[in-house]
C-alpha cells in the first residue's frame, strides 16, 4: 500500500476570485509514494488516447538567424509552439532558478504548506489548478509567483529567503525582456508593427515592456508507475505567450494542430520552449494556434520546470487585430481582458476559448471554426 503517512488535507486553490470547485484536496508527499494510489491511477484511455508521435520534430529557433521572424511565422502557425536558441537568457541563471525550484521542493511538506496558495488566492504552494476539472489528481506540485516573492519566500524560510528572492527577480527581470521581444517578433511575423492597435506593448525601453506575468514552478518526482499517471494534464496556457525552461529530464508533450498524437518536446541543453498561448490566439484572429500540451512522468528521475506565463496588463481589452480582421476575415473573438479570462478558464477549462467566440454570420450562414483548437467542426448560425 502507498504511504499515506504524510498526507495532509486542505482546502483547494483555484483561480483568483473563482469559488473553489473542490473543496478538499490532499496533499500528498509524492516523493515518499512507493505504489500509485489509485487517487493518482488515471484510466489508460485518458492517457493513450492517441498514440505518441515523434515523427516531426517542434521547430528549433535560433534568434540570431536573419530569417528568425519568417521561422517563427511558420512554426506558431503549424504548432503553437517552439525552441529558440541565442535567447541572451544566461545559463547560469536557467541553473540557478533549477537550483532554487529544487531546494523549494525538497523541503518536508509540512514547511512548503506553510506557504499554501490561499483559497481565493494566486500565488503560493499547491496542486495543478486545473485539478478541479479532473477526478484523479496529477503527479506534480507546484509553485505560483504573481508580484512580489518575498511574501511567501519568508513563510518557507523564514530566516533564509534571500537568494531565494535575488533569483526569481532576476529571473522575472530576464524572462520579461525575452517575452517583450519575442512577442514583437510573433507579432512581426503576422504583419504587425509598434504602429498597430497595441498601445500598451509598445517598447519604450527593452526593461520597460508594458505586460504582466506569472512564475510557475513545476515539480514532477519520479513516479512508481509513470503509464497510468499524469504529471500535469492536456491544456493550453492562457496567455499570449509562455516561455518554459525544463530540466534535462523530460516530459513536455504537445499535440500539433490538426494532427493526433502527442509530440515529446526533447529538453535541449540552454534552449527555451514558447507556446502560443489563448490571447495570442485571439489577438491573431484564429491564425496562431495556442498548443495544446501536458508533462508526463518518469519511474526514475525527478523533473521540473519553469514557466513564465506572459500576458498584458489584467485591464487591457485583447481583441483581433484590426489589420487581421477585414470584410472576409470577421472577428472571431470578443474583446475580453485577461483578468475576465482567467475567470472565464477557471469556469469553462477547454471550453473557454468557444464561449468567448462570436459566432458572425457570413452570408451563407456558416462559420468555419477550423482554426479553433477546442473544435473542428463548421456551426450553422441560427
Ligand atoms: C496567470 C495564470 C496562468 C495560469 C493561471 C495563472 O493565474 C497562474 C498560473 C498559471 C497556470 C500554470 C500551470 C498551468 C495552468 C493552466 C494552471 O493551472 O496554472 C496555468 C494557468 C493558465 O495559463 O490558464
Ligand atoms: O512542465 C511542463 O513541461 C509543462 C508546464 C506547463 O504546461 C505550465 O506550467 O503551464
Ligand atoms: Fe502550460
Amino acid at each position: 500500500m502507498p504511504s499515506m503517512a504524510s498526507s495532509v488535507i486542505l482546502p483547494d486553490a483555484s483561480f483568483k476570485s473563482q469559488p473553489p470547485l473542490n473543496v478538499h484536496k490532499k496533499y500528498l508527499d509524492l516523493s515518499s509514494v512507493k505504489e500509485l494510489p489509485e487517487t493518482h491511477a488515471w484510466t489508460s484511455s485518458k492517457l493513450d488516447d492517441e498514440e505518441t508521435c515523434d515523427a516531426e520534430n517542434v521547430p528549433i529557433i535560433d534568434l540570431n538567424d536573419e530569417n528568425a521572424i519568417e521561422l517563427i511565422g511558420r512554426a506558431c502557425r503549424t504548432w503553437g509552439v517552439f525552441q529558440v536558441i541565442n535567447h541572451n537568457i544566461p545559463k547560469s541563471l536557467l541553473d540557478e532558478i533549477e537550483f532554487e525550484g529544487k531546494k523549494l521542493f525538497s523541503l518536508p511538506m509540512q514547511q512548503k504548506l506553510r506557504a499554501a496558495r490561499s483559497p481565493d488566492g494566486v500565488s503560493g504552494y499547491g496542486v495543478a489548478r486545473i485539478s478541479s476539472f479532473f477526478s484523479k489528481l496529477m503527479w506534480s506540485e507546484g509553485f505560483t509567483i504573481l508580484g512580489s516573492v518575498s511574501e511567501h519566500a519568508r513563510l518557507l524560510w523564514p530566516n533564509d529567503y534571500n537568494k531565494f528572492c535575488d533569483t526569481i527577480e532576476e529571473y522575472q527581470k530576464a524572462m520579461k525582456r525575452l517575452a517583450g521581444r519575442l512577442m514583437w517578433l510573433m507579432l512581426g511575423s503576422l504583419g504587425i508593427t509598434e504602429d498597430d492597435d497595441l498601445k500598451w506593448a509598445a517598447q519604450k525601453e527593452p526593461d520597460d515592456q508594458g505586460g504582466s506575468a506569472a512564475l510557475q514552478l513545476n515539480s514532477y518526482p519520479s513516479c512508481p508507475d509513470p503509464d497510468r499517471a499524469m504529471g500535469l494534464a492536456a491544456h493550453t496556457d492562457s496567455t499570449i505567450l509562455t516561455i518554459l525552461h525544463q530540466s534535462n529530464t523530460s516530459g513536455l508533450q504537445v499535440a500539433r494542430e490538426g494532427r493526433a498524437g502527442w509530440v515529446t518536446v526533447p529538453p535541449l541543453a540552454g534552449a527555451l520552449v514558447v507556446h502560443v498561448g489563448d490571447l495570442l490566439h485571439i489577438l491573431s484572429n484564429g491564425l496562431y494556434p495556442s498548443v495544446v500540451h501536458r508533462a508526463v512522468v518518469n519511474r526514475t528521475r525527478h523533473r521540473l520546470s519553469v514557466a513564465y506565463l506572459y500576458g498584458p496588463p489584467s485591464s487591457v481589452k485583447i481583441s483581433p487585430l484590426r489589420k487581421l480582421v477585414d470584410k472576409y476575415h470577421p472577428p472571431l473573438y470578443r474583446p475580453i481582458t485577461w483578468s475576465e479570462y482567467l475567470g472565464t478558464k477557471a469556469k469553462h477549462f477547454d471550453k473557454a476559448l468557444t464561449s468567448v467566440r462570436l459566432l458572425c454570420a457570413p452570408r451563407n450562414g456558416f462559420v468555419d471554426t477550423s482554426n479553433d483548437h477546442t473544435s473542428s467542426t463548421v456551426q450553422l448560425v441560427g
